[in-house]
Order: C-alpha cells, then sequence, then structure tokens
C-alpha cells in the first residue's frame, strides 16, 4: 500500500516534521536535494551540461541545494532563476548564496523578461513550482514550459523536482501549462497529481524519495492510497478443506435479448476471481446460449412479461452475493426486478451498467442505496446518477464519489483511467490499468470480480479496492500478452488466473 497526498497534507507534513519534531527544514532538503542529484547522475553523462530552473520557493531551493552537490560531483551546471526575487523563500536565500560563493552561473530573469534556453543541455532539471504551485501559470511560464519541451523534443532529458511544475500536486490538473519530465523524484509521498490523468502523463518515470517525514497523529486515515500487485496477498485464503459454499455464490442478474456476452463475461469474471457458483439470472431468450457459453454456470431464464418474484426470492437466499445490472436493459422486467432486489435484499451488492442507468433514471430507487451495495459507475453513468457534467466528473472524480457516498451511503467505484474508491475505509486510487481496457465488456469483468470477492465474504469496501487493483493487474498481464490495441475484455479474464498464481 502506498499513500497519495494532496497539496495541503503535504504542508501540513511539512510542517509536523519542522515545527513540532524540529527537524531543520534544511536537513530535509538536503536529502531531497540529495536524491535529486543522484537521479540526474543518472539521466546525464559526466561531460553533459545541466540547467536547473529554479523558481523561487523551496522547489526551487531544492534545485539550488541539487545544482550544487551536481558542481561538486563535478558536472557543468548553469542555473535560471525565474520569478520575483522579493518572493523568496529564507531557504532559497540561503541556497543562492551558497551556489554563488561556489560559482555556479546564475541567470536571473525575471516576469517581465522573456526566459529562454540556450541549446546544448543535456539534462534539464525543474525546479520551479512543487505543492506550492497556488495559480494558472501567466504567459511567461508558460512559454518558458514550452521552450523546455522544445528542449526536450531536441534531445535534452527532463528531470522534475517533487512534481512537474504546472500539475497540481492535489488532483493532476494541469494550470495553465505544464513540464513534461522524462522522471520524477518526489518526496516521501507520491503526490495525487503524480498518480491521477493528466498529471500522470507528466511525470515520466517516477521515484519515492524517502527524506525523513514522519506523519502526524491521525494523517493516515486522511490520506488517499492505492496498491500494488503485493496487496494481494491480503485476498481470503482457500482452506485446503473448503467446498464450494465456502468460495461463495454469485447471484448475477444481466444480460437482455440483445446483450448476453455481458453476462458470459461477468459469471466468468467471478469464477476466475475464485466464486465456488456462479448462477445467472437473465432473459429466457439467452438461457442456451449461456448454459453452452459457460457450463459451470447455473443458468435460470424469467419470463420479460412476467418476472416471477417468488422464484427470485429463492435465488437470493441461496446466494452469497449479488451483481445486478451487465447488459440488463433498462425495460420495464429489469426496473422492476431492480426494484425488488433493492428493496427487498440485504445481500452486499454490485450495481453496474443498466442498474445504474435505471437508479438515474428513477430517483426513487436510490433511496434504497445504503453500506450494503458497490456502485461501480463509469464517468458517463455518475454524471447521469448525479447530474454533474462529464467535465466536473473529470476535473474532480474523488470529490463527486465523496459526495455520492456521503448521500447514498454505498461504496463508490468512480471508474476511469484511474479508478477512485471511497468507501468506509479511506479514498483508494488505482494504479493499475491501462488504456487497452478502453473495450467493451471491461467494466462487465470488473462487476463480476467484485461479485466473486464479496462471496468470498470480503466486506465491501476491501472487496471493492482489491477487485479494482486485480481488475487493472489482469488488464496490464493482458495488454503485456496481445498489446493494447487488440486486447478485448475476455483477455483481462484470461490473465485473471496467472496474476492471483503470482500474487497470492
Ligand atoms: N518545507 C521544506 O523544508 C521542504 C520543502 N521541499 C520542497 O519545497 C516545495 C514546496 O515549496 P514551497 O511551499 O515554497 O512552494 P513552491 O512549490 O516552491 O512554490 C511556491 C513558489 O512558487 C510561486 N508560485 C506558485 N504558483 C505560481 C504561479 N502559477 N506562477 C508564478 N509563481 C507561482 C510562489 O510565488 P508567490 O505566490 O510568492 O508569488 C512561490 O514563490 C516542495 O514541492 C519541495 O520541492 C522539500 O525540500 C522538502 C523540505
Ligand atoms: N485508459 C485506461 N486506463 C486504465 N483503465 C481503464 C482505461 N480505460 C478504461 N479502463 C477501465 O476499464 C473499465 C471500463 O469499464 P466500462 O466503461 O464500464 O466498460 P463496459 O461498459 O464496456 O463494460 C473500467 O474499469 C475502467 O477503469
Ligand atoms: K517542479
Amino acid at each position: 500500500m502506498r499513500y497519495l497526498t494532496d497539496s495541503s497534507q503535504m504542508k501540513a507534513i511539512d510542517s509536523y516534521n519542522i515545527e513540532e519534531l524540529g527537524i531543520p527544514s534544511l536537513v530535509l532538503m538536503e536529502r531531497a536535494a540529495y536524491a535529486v542529484s543522484a537521479e540526474a547522475e543518472q539521466m546525464s553523462s559526466q561531460n553533459g551540461s545541466v540547467l536547473v530552473i529554479c523558481g523561487m520557493g523551496n522547489n526551487g531551493a531544492d534545485g539550488l541545494a541539487a545544482a550544487r552537490m551536481l558542481k561538486l560531483h563535478g558536472r557543468k551546471v548553469k542555473v535560471l532563476l525565474c520569478g520575483k526575487a522579493s518572493h523568496s523563500t529564507k531557504e532559497h536565500s540561503i541556497q543562492l548564496a551558497i551556489t554563488e560563493k561556489l560559482g555556479i552561473p546564475a541567470v536571473t530573469a525575471d516576469s517581465r523578461q522573456e526566459y529562454s534556453i540556450e541549446n546544448g543541455f543535456e539534462l534539464i532539471i525543474d525546479a520551479l513550482f512543487g505543492v506550492g504551485l497556488s495559480r494558472p501559470l501567466n504567459k511567461t511560464f508558460i512559454e518558458l514550459t514550452d521552450a523546455i519541451e522544445r528542449a526536450r523534443i531536441s534531445g535534452a532529458k527532463v528531470l522534475a523536482v517533487d512534481i512537474p511544475s504546472g500539475v497540481s500536486a492535489s488532483d493532476g490538473q494541469i494550470l495553465g501549462a505544464a513540464v513534461k519530465a522524462d522522471a520524477t523524484v518526489t518526496f516521501g509521498f507520491e503526490k495525487l497529481g503524480l498518480v491521477l490523468y493528466p498529471g500522470a502523463f507528466y511525470c515520466g518515470k517516477k521515484k519515492v524519495a524517502d527524506i525523513g517525514f514522519s506523519l502526524p497523529n491521525g494523517m493516515e486515515s486522511r490520506m488517499a492510497y492505492t496498491f500494488g500487485p503485493e496487496d494481494l496477498r491480503r485476498l481470503p485464503k482457500r482452506p485446503a478443506d473448503g467446498n464450494k459454499g465456502t468460495f461463495g455464490k454469485v447471484l448475477l442478474a444481466a444480460g437482455s435479448k440483445r446483450m448476453s456476452g455481458a453476462a458470459y463475461m461477468s459469471a466468468l469474471a467471478s469464477y476466475r476471481s475464485g466464486a465456488g457458483l456462479v448462477q445467472i439470472y437473465t432473459v429466457k431468450e439467452n438461457v442456451q446460449v449461456l448454459k453452452t457459453m459457460l457450463p459451470e454456470a447455473i443458468v435460470t431464464g424469467f419470463d420479460r412479461e412476467h418476472p416471477d418474484m417468488e422464484e427470485l426470492a429463492d435465488l437470493c437466499r441461496w446466494a452469497d452475493a449479488l451483481v445486478a445490472g451487465p447488459g440488463f436493459s433498462t425495460e420495464s422486467y429489469a426496473e422492476q426486478i431492480l426494484h425488488w432486489l433493492l428493496k427487498n435484499v440485504t445481500l452486499p451488492k454490485v450495481l453496474d451498467a443498466d442498474a445504474l442507468n435505471l437508479i438515474a433514471r428513477h430517483c426513487e430507487l436510490a433511496g434504497y442505496l445504503d453500506g450494503s451495495a458497490v456502485i461501480t459507475p463509469h464517468i458517463g453513468e455518475m454524471s447521469r446518477l448525479t447530474g454533474k457534467t462529464v467535465d466536473e466528473i473529470k476535473k474532480a472524480p474523488i470529490a463527486a464519489a465523496l459526495e455520492f457516498r456521503e448521500q447514498h451511503g454505498a461504496v463508490c467505484v468512480l471508474k476511469d483511467a484511474r479508478t477512485a474508491v471511497v468507501s468506509e475505509n479511506g479514498i483508494y486510487i488505482s494504479s493499475s490499468g491501462n488504456s487497452g481496457m478502453a473495450t467493451g465488456g471491461s467494466g462487465d469483468v470488473l462487476s463480476g470480480i467484485l461479485g466473486g470477492l464479496l462471496a468470498a465474504g470480503m466486506n465491501v469496501g476491501d472487496a471493492a479496492e482489491m477487485g479494482v487493483c486485480l481488475h487493472g493487474l489482469a488488464g496490464d498481464a493482458a495488454a503485456e500478452r496481445c498489446g493494447m490495441h487488440a486486447m478485448m475484455a475476455t483477455d483481462i479474464i484470461s490473465c485473471l488466473g496467472a496474476v492471483l498464481k503470482e500474487w497470492t
């Protein structure tokens, strides 16, 4: 598990360590700058020249200290100072005085002048703005980021200090323009802006440098986090004497006349994530094809004109977890069934796709949501559910998921290139997965995985986080195997086994 911070949390961590613990800020800075200079040395040759572009805050001060370390190791270093000298921090003045005494050439430009970058630098270190970026870049700074990008295209490598300048540490939004880095050395904790898009595009290879921060009491519970493959070890173990019942029974209300595939993929993904038994509840027309495609599943068909609620009640008594919605349609039978399920069933449940479209359309259904439900909207479904625009949700996905959970009590899995899960555990952000997963059926696979984990007895928050992590890792394995262009949702399912075998 890795913690992710926003910029105000990072500032609170800074000030706790400096003011309360009494670690001098220059000591932290020395460690930060050492990590940057070590990476810079790896990224450039002994004879290559390095340009360090420094703002006037402590990000710039880190850059100045790194320039000094590189000079001491025999590198050719120049400094470009940008911003108003009158705004420089205490640490910045100290670091600048040292570089001056060491004879490191520094060009000062204030915002009235144009910043230009001469040719021939092998490495550019971006130490303009870090977590203190407080507003969009003005025209001059935008031109500077353009100049850095031109140098990068001409062959220079770019190393960002803490975060590429222009990326908001809190949400990954680009404030006007941002530096595109080949690598970023970030201090203490990964910033949310390095994980969330579009910021994640800009940071290149990420390195988290431990510079000796301690966390203030209670901070952990407020920080977002992400998982790596090693976290899959927390999935429930399979006892040697277990049976089908031990590993959980999933009831899947899915598929319609036009869409049997959604039910197939969701059911198969449940089995492949460990479920003991999967029963598909679908329109009669799908029974034959599903039985043929997935003989391991139990398939119960219902009459679209007269779904039998007694039969459905029996199936719910049988099940340990429910998944509703993949390819289910929004026809009246689907509404009737969903209404009955939401009103009467307390099982842990995953509500996906058409279940969410129905909830968006019939707002009284939202009244039945509670902590037993995991909703899995993509951005479009979330927009329909909340009335917010797609743009608003894209800009602040965590806020949208938090708000939904606060209003309805359900665990919210807001799916996108980075998926946010808001549950009783806190805020989880996915860091696995790839654009090959933007292919029909990937969401159905996720709903099946979640159903499998819930049926195995995981609590809703843990199942949602683990399921999203596993889905992304299987997606990465599928991309490795088939390539992002060719991979399909069923390839993600095929890779679940290998990922689980390697990591659990
Ligand atoms: N505390 C510590 O000891 C440690 C701190 N560390 C390092 O410090 C960094 C945080 O430093 P920070 O808080 O000084 O903020 P920083 O990112 O340099 O930016 C502030 C400067 O930018 C300016 N500015 C902002 N937005 C702007 C804009 N759009 N356009 C133009 N100007 C803009 C703002 O100007 P002003 O608002 O004053 O006009 C101010 O001058 C952190 O990321 C890490 O690298 C590490 O060494 C570990 C120890
Ligand atoms: N660029 C991407 N990077 C990582 N994951 C992605 C990307 N694009 C899509 N995904 C994942 O793929 C899944 C797509 O789900 P969804 O849109 O519901 O698909 P469908 O409706 O076709 O089943 C989500 O889990 C999403 O997080
Ligand atoms: K920076």
